[in-house]
């Protein structure tokens, strides 16, 4: 629950008895020369108030449809969305009270004006009064105080993507969407955007749905991920549950000695071996690789195709999964499942 704003007025209210967006059965297809593409196809979630919550997904997986479909920026060719109590089918612009979205960095705004106009004129299309002192604060906590009265042509690509969280931000709505919120950053800058945005979901407890190919990004920030691909959720789980279940998977190996191509073949075929570094020549080579795909009894499989292949066992260390090989494993077993 919002309740009061800062400046008196009242914020839209949210009911926490019910999940504050619920996605039942929505689709979206696309008539083209080509043929129906379906964007997004039958996908469920519910999102509580609070949580912070990261769309994943390889390209056209159907992540900035889903946005849009929420935003009721387009219309589902079935299925419904629901933000706060209101449809956002039936009612876009009721349901459009609740959010305030950041898409395509920061070409929403406007460059000609100074980063404070842009902010008072997205607060007034909002429908709230531009306060001069939230305006203040708002940007104190994004970094932008002494550049307020520049023109935003003249800041850098961070700085954009700064004011045009603000801009997202002075609505005070109880839903935020963030559509590559850190795209084109660079490390410092996607750094402390995500320490501002992470700053955000704890301490205002708004509801955050983020979309990123930047797995940083959601491992910093999400309580939960939904995996999309080709337009259908292939997993709906919290950020912890996912690395777990990961969790001894990654093992980096380390060999002496000649590896044929056929057993180099064998191990990313069966375990996922990647990262490959070889050194040295002649008789004294080491092989060292991250086998992705082990567990259980296949790590002594992995063992038993090492000692048959005339090497000599160096190391093993188990590596802590990240979500981006968590990931790649998830749509790489996906598509192994869909050529079947
Ligand atoms: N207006 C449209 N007309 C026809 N096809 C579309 C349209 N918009 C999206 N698509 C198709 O729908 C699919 C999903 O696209 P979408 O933009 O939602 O994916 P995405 O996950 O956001 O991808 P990216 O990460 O590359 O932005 C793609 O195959 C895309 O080509």
């Amino acid at each position: 629950m919002l309740g009061q704003r800062s400046d008196g007025t009242e914020a839209v209210a949210s009911d926490r008895s019910e999940p504050i967006l619920t996605v039942d059965s929505l689709r979206k297809t696309y008539e083209t020369d080509a043929g129906t593409t379906t964007a997004v196809d039958d996908i469920s979630f519910t999102v509580e108030t609070g949580s912070v919550v990261g769309l994943l997904g390889p390209n056209g997986a159907g992540k900035t449809t889903t946005i849009k479909l929420l935003l009721g920026l387009i219309r589902p060719t079935s299925g419904t969305a629901r933000i706060n109590g209101v449809s956002a089918t039936e009612s876009p612009t009721g349901a459009s009270q609740s959010v305030a979205a950041m898409l395509e960095g920061a070409r929403n705004i406007y460059w000609r004006l100074t980063v404070r106009e842009n902010i008072r004129f997205f607060a007034r299309i909002g429908g709230q009064p531009a306060d001069p002192n939230r305006i203040d604060r708002l940007l104190e906590q994004v970094g932008l105080a002494d550049r307020a009265d520049d023109p935003v042509n003249e800041l850098s690509r961070g700085q954009k993507q700064k004011a045009s969280l603000a801009c997202t931000l002075v609505r005070e709505t109880p839903i935020v969407v963030l559509d590559e919120p850190t795209l084109g950053l660079d490390v410092e800058s996607s750094f402390e955007l995500r320490r501002e945005l992470r700053r955000l979901a704890t301490q205002e407890g708004r509801t955050v749905l983020v979309s990123s190919h930047d797995m940083q990004v959601i491992e910093a920030l999400c309580d939960r991920v939904i995996i999309l691909n080709e337009g259908t959720v292939l997993a709906d789980e919290s950020v912890d549950t996912l690395l777990d279940l990961f969790q001894t998977r990654v093992v980096r190996v380390t060999v002496d000695g000649q590896l044929s191509n056929g057993v180099r073949t064998e191990l990313e075929e069966r375990f996922g071996a990647t990262a490959w570094t070889t050194r040295g020549d002649g008789e004294t080579v080491t092989h060292q690789f991250d086998a992705t795909h082990v567990q259980g009894n296949e790590f002594y499989e992995l063992m038993a195709v090492l000692r048959t292949s005339g090497t000599t066992f160096v190391s093993v260390e188990s590596l802590e999964p990240d979500l981006e090989s968590v990931f790649l494993r998830i749509i790489e077993t996906e598509r192994v499942a869909s050529d079947d």
